[in-house]
């Protein structure tokens, strides 16, 4: 079922069928998004969030390797924990292990932070790395991928956080994160609103009170950090039990 909103549209993918849906519909939305991008311009930019994305990601990606041109990819992190990248926590780290090491995406092609450096030198030294990439004007990237938690909060910006007002900085350094690991480097609005295409992932029941502070809110002024995305287009990829609350 496809419920369109202007520059949103919501996808509710069916639970008894979850895994398979999934991936189809990431599938075609990188896929497509790849092609469409690499015949236009020549490279893909992309940016990958961590979480419960990754393994579906992952696994498409590792099933079509094949058919994708890697030496156009761009890939960057839509926020990153400030751990060592061999951590568990690394989103980059789990990335490599379930994607990076079985595919031949060039190594330069991988934006990543650099977490050897204190938190504010990282966030800079990875701003720039988008700026080698995109330029001086705000990065708009072909597709950005994001997840939501329980608690409405997307990439590393959470409720009543750091970051939500950001309207400058393209990136910028978290602490105290209400979710460990408290340190973590993060893309803001200005660069999640301004990409042409963004979907965000979010499956499981524990997330359907925030689903529907995102999509349906009560009061327009309720809404949480995952429902303050706006891209040209917004692609919610959500299961039956997230969904439950908006019906
Ligand atoms: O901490 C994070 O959480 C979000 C959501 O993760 P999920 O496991 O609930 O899908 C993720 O999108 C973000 O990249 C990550 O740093």
């Amino acid at each position: 079922m496809a419920e369109v909103k202007g520059s949103i549209e919501v996808i509710v993918l069916k639970q008894d069928k979850l895994q398979e849906e999934l991936s189809s519909h990431l599938d075609k939305l990188v896929l497509q998004s790849a092609t469409e991008a690499i015949q236009a311009r020549g490279v893909f930019t992309i940016g990958l969030s961590g979480g419960s994305l990754i393994k579906a990601l992952s696994e498409v990606l590792k099933v079509k390797s094949a058919d994708i041109k890697w030496d156009n990819w761009r890939v960057f992190f839509c926020d990153e924990r400030h751990v060592p990248l061999d951590d568990e926590a690394s989103t980059y780290g789990e990335y490599k292990k379930a994607l990076f090491d079985h595919v031949p995406l060039p190594d330069k092609n991988i934006f990543r932070i650099d977490p050897t450096t204190e938190l504010e030198v990282a966030a800079k030294g990875y701003r720039d790395k988008l700026e080698s990439v995109f330029g001086k004007n705000l990065p708009e990237f072909d597709l950005l991928l994001l997840g939501m938690g329980p608690d409405g909060h997307t990439c590393s910006l959470f409720p009543q956080h750091q970051g939500l007002d950001e309207s400058k900085e393209w990136i910028i350094p978290i602490t105290n994160s209400p979710k460990p690991p408290p340190n973590r480097i993060t893309m803001t609005y200005p660069v999640l609103n301004n990409s042409k295409h963004t979907a965000i992932v979010t499956t499981g029941s524990s997330k359907a009170d925030a689903l529907k502070r995102c999509i349906k809110p009560d009061k327009p002024d309720d809404v949480l950090p995952a429902g303050l995305v706006k891209a040209k287009l917004v692609s919610w990829l959500v299961d039956e039990a997230a969904y439950s609350a908006c019906k």
